[in-house]
């Protein structure tokens, strides 16, 4: 992975501006310019089947492409990983690719959770696509609460099979991608029975449909859950079980077993059961800054074409990116962008290093990479849930229109607030780690993203306008709260309420305290990258970055205010210095603002939005893309005479 620095210039040399990205030796091309990988008929006019229909043909297409390549010699992972990504892949399956959990969770599953004899069984033949998985794990009345679940996998030691069944609807699988009508296998959570006892939540292969004829097996009840608030073509599906049968080696066994008498054996740790949902919130950092940086892009070019009302006026009317307002709501964003695309590359190597201990038997660090995963996945989906809608806002009517791709890529990301663990679960669970952390204190000074938390929450943080002090005070802060939760727990747990009751009742400042520390890991990590880069850039650059930095440091200030206000020494009048610094970013970085967001480096097809093109033709495209509406093929609909006119003239 080689940084390099990309110039991006702007019609003028005032909206020069250079952003630092990693070039990927990605062929973009490769896939943009085929004529089969674009839609005849835009989506939106499709019919739900017709859409389906569409995405499974586009899908297809771009797996055998991304295979050639492969065969080829050029690229392998990363390849996959940007098709199927927010970027590239969003851009050609804007409603959701069917065959995605193929290969973001099915294989990386048989790759974590199953033994060598599995893998060179089943992994073959998934990367050749003879057979296509999915994930089964959530079930109709279980999606958070995994030890919940009610599907069963019983052994019959008679014939060294699992019974796989589904008791009662809430059983039922609901929710995985492909589940529908693309996958003809899954893996499959399930509850594992030996011997008369329970053994707990156990990933199994099960083959679904015929390999021949797609028919579903025999006791297979499956289809597709129905329309969604996006994703629609993602083909997520239901499947219920009834006395199913699989050999007994379709267990995933790399952790534990059952040996063909139907002898259960433990796993090192429970834990490692749930790797694959590490792997993938990991990804998903990278897929929130990639969402953000496509809403960005379309609304900082449309703001800087749009004119509407008058600042003066005997003065033309201005952009709107002059409204300081309307910069409020954009650079911010921008900032966004970097501090998550910088976390997003700091948290996939972590999770690299640390999975490679797992390989060895060291768990050591797995409870922090989990707690780690969890609230930076948590806080970087939420973020750019909200500032996708925001950036949407900012564009008025027209950021409303499908032909801006906003909406749809606003269904994307607030998709990801949900799947792969709920986000509020998931800020329970880190905090669950720092409360664990904070009542055995020794532990603290080893962990990475912890060791602030043994002296910040004694540390005297006078305020000075600086992202030092922004740090100093948000780890400050974030340990005040941990504190304080804490504190309040044992006073729960004294009055005699049980531990878990005294949880839940402290749980609303738990998940506070959890995000206040992510909003530190990722400011602490936007600082040491500006700080890696500044001595290997230029002198134009390295004040671009810190702007940036400043940005994102005082704009998670200012949402701390309150909190500041209990936890550090800062006054109300340094609040005001805060908000003064933001005004003062706001302005320094308005002549960079479409240099920077052109630096993302993300093609028109990319984008796909009538708002957002390098040519800044806006009215033009929204107009052609009007005109694609199947009602604009006649001049009067057949519903004028069939209901408008009998209508009109029974009220005259
Ligand atoms: C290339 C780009 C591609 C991107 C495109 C992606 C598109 C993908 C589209 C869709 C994919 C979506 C797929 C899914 O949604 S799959 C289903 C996901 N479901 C979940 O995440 C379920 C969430 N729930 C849970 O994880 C658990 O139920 C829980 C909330 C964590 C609770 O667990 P549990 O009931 O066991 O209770 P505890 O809190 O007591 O935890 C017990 C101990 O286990 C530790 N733990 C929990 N989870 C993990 C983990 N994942 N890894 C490691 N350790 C874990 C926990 O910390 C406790 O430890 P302790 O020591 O404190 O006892
Ligand atoms: C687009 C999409 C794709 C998906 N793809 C897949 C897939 O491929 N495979 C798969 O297995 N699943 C998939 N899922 C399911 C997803 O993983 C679940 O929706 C998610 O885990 C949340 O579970 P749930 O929907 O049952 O909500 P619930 O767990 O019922 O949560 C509902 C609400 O209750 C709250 N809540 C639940 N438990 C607690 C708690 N302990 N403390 C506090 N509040 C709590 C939650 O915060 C939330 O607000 C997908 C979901 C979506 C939206």
């Amino acid at each position: 992975m080689s940084a390099k620095v990309v110039v991006s210039k702007r019609r003028n040399v005032n909206r020069q501006a250079i952003f630092l990205i990693t070039l990927w030796p990605f062929p973009e091309d490769f896939f943009l310019s085929d004529p089969e990988l674009k839609s005849k008929v835009p989506l939106e006019y499709l019919s739900h089947k017709e859409k389906y229909e569409e995405a499974v043909r586009k899908a297809c297409l771009l797996f055998r492409k991304v295979i050639q390549l492969q065969n080829e010699g050029k690229g392998g992972m990363d390849n996959f990983r940007e098709v199927l990504g927010g970027q590239l892949g969003s851009a050609i399956l804007p409603d959701g690719n069917p065959i995605t959990l193929h290969y973001v969770m099915f294989i990386p599953t048989l790759m974590g959770q199953g033994t060598i004899e599995q893998q060179a069984e089943w992994i073959q033949k998934a990367w050749n696509c003879d057979i296509i998985g999915t994930y089964a794990q959530t079930e109709l009345g279980h999606g958070t609460f995994i030890r919940g679940l009610e599907t069963v996998a019983k052994y019959d030691p008679k014939t060294e099979e699992f019974v796989l069944h589904s008791p009662t609807l809430t059983a039922y699988k609901w929710w995985p991608g492909g589940l529908g009508h693309s996958a003809n296998y899954a893996v499959v959570v399930a509850q594992l029975y030996t011997q008369g006892k329970c053994h707990g939540i156990h990933p199994f292969v099960v083959q679904l449909r015929d390999e021949e004829t797609h028919e579903p097996l025999p006791g297979i009840k499956i289809g597709e859950i129905g329309c969604k608030l996006g994703m629609n073509s993602t083909n997520n599906g239901y499947l219920g079980f009834d006395n199913v049968r699989i050999p007994r080696n379709y267990m995933l066994m790399k952790n534990s077993q059952v040996l063909p008498d139907g002898t259960y054996v433990k796993s090192p740790s429970s834990k490692l059961t749930y790797g694959t949902m590490i792997f993938v919130r990991v990804v998903l950092v990278q897929d929130a800054a990639t969402y953000l940086k496509k809403a960005s892009i379309i609304a900082t070019r449309y703001s800087a074409i749009r004119h509407q009302s008058q600042i003066k006026p005997d003065q033309p009317e201005p952009q709107i990116l002059d409204y300081v307002t309307q910069q409020y709501k954009l650079f911010p964003n921008i900032a966004s962008c970097f501090a998550f695309q910088y976390a997003a590359t700091w948290l996939w190597d972590t999770y690299n290093n640390i999975t490679e201990e797992l390989e060895t038997g060291q768990l050591d660090n797995l409870p922090e990479l989990h707690a780690t995963a969890c609230v930076l996945k948590a806080v970087s989906t939420a973020d750019a849930a909200q500032g996708v809608e925001m950036l949407r806002l900012a564009c008025g009517g027209h950021g409303y229109m499908t032909a801006s791709n906003l909406p749809s890529t606003y269904g994307l990301v607030t998709a990801m607030c949900t799947y792969e663990g709920e986000n509020t679960v998931l800020l329970l669970q880190t905090a669950r780690f720092l409360v664990k952390m904070w009542q055995n204190k020794t532990n603290v000074y080893k962990l990475p993203t912890m060791k602030y938390l043994a002296t910040a929450l004694n540390r005297a943080t006078p305020f000075e306008k600086s992202v030092e002090w922004v740090i100093a005070a948000l780890q400050k802060t974030a340990a005040g709260k941990i504190d304080l939760a804490n504190r309040h727990l044992n006073e729960r747990v004294a009055k005699g309420q049980s531990y878990e009751d005294a949880w839940n009742n402290t749980s609303i400042e738990l998940v506070s305290a959890a995000e206040v520390h992510g909003r530190t890991i990722i400011v602490e990590q936007f600082y040491n990258t500006v700080q890696g880069y500044k001595s290997r850039v230029s002198k134009e650059l390295g004040t671009v970055l810190e702007q940036l930095l400043q940005l994102y440091a005082v704009n998670a200030a200012l949402r701390c205010t309150g909190d500041f206000l209990r936890f550090t020494e800062v006054l109300g009048k340094d609040i005001t210095v805060l908000q003064t610094w933001l005004e003062e970013l706001l302005s320094q970085i308005r002549p960079n603002a479409v240099g920077l967001v052109d630096s993302f480096d993300m093609r028109d097809e990319i984008l796909s939005s009538a708002l957002g093109c390098y040519d800044g033709n806006v009215y033009e495209r929204l107009f052609n893309e009007a005109q694609k509406s199947p009602l604009n093929a006649e001049p009067v609909n057949k519903s004028y005479n069939l209901y408008l006119k009998p209508f009109i003239k029974a009220q005259l």
